[in-house]
């Protein structure tokens, strides 16, 4: 029997991709990798966060495009383009990582991710809600927040014939809500386009890849870029498909690569069954977070 959520079998792929300092190179390999994760039969393909230029705050003003109104030129995202026709020449759907952009009617600069159909059609944008602020003394300090402003929507994308997937980036993978919105929306997977680093990502990335899975027994999917000891942001690699019982199904190691793995609904259907939070909900007791006045994209 057919599940609901996700209509038929989907090949997922997570192109975990190395990106430097050369924006034409970068989207040269994205081009490369995923036209290969097409050709071994993936659907639905996903690239990093920050996939056409280093991560990092000093940056983002440089290698930021302008993608609106939309279509952009192709001089305002030559990143916009490359993607679309991408996702075109690869006939599957591409959630497109994440590239800084830049508003000129705001001036404000966002963490912002483009979805494509086969078609090369844009079907969603997401702008990260939540900015990475960190700091751990002697290890790391980040604040996306000195440059970027946030984004002020869930975003959750129909892919035809399929189901909905929810798109967010990074640090957002650590509020649990997004996630939950998303999955009682009636999604089958959440995708993080992501850069964990190497002191938040040994203890972190798996734990709460596997933890969105089982609270909301559903797919989870982390791609995060390769790592490069040379960059001032030393990603931590590993991207990784969790199941809908919490059990990673697919992983790699820093290196440059790609992650396969089958999505299949009636593996979630069972999952639901066999343990029935779904139906184990006390809304009476505390509040539904996925019902009221809440912004998404759909
Ligand atoms: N880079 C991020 O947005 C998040 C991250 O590295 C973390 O949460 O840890």
């Amino acid at each position: 029997m057919a599940s609901d959520l996700l209509k038929k079998p989907l090949k997922l792929a997570l192109v975990q991709m190395a990106a430097g300092a050369d924006k034409p190179a970068n989207l040269q390999r994205a081009r490369t990798q995923v036209l290969e994760a097409s050709k071994a039969g993936a659907k639905l393909i996903v690239i990093p966060e920050c996939f056409n230029s280093p991560y990092g705050t000093q940056y983002f003003p440089k290698y930021a495009e302008t993608l609106l109104p939309s279509p952009p030129s192709r001089e305002d995202s030559p990143s916009f383009h490359a993607l679309s026709t991408i996702a075109k020449e690869a006939n599957a759907f591409l959630v497109g990582g994440s590239i800084p952009e830049y508003s000129p009617a705001t001036k404000k600069y966002f963490n912002t991710s483009l979805t494509f159909s086969p078609s090369g059609d844009l079907l969603a944008t997401h702008r990260k809600v939540h900015l990475f602020d960190i700091n751990i003394p002697g290890k790391i300090t980040f604040k996306e927040s000195e440059v970027l402003s946030p984004g002020n929507k869930v975003t959750i994308v129909d892919l035809p014939e399929y189901g909905k997937i929810g798109i967010a980036i990074c640090y957002e993978l650590r509020f649990p809500e997004l996630a939950m919105i998303a999955a009682r929306k009636g999604c089958f997977a959440l995708i993080y386009p992501g850069a964990f680093n190497t002191t938040t990502g040994p203890l972190h990335w798996e734990l709460l890849a596997r933890a969105r899975a089982v609270d909301n027994q559903v797919y989870v999917a982390l791609c995060s870029p390769a790592r490069d000891m040379d960059a001032s942001y030393h990603a931590w690699g590993h991207s990784l498909v969790a199941d809908p019982n919490a059990e990673v199904i697919a992983e790699i190691d820093e290196k440059e690569g790609i992650v396969y793995a089958e999505l299949n609904g009636e593996r979630i259907d069972e999952i639901r069954k066999g343990i029935p939070i779904y139906k184990h909900r006390r809304f009476d007791v505390y509040p539904d977070v996925s019902e009221g006045d809440i912004k998404y994209e759909e």
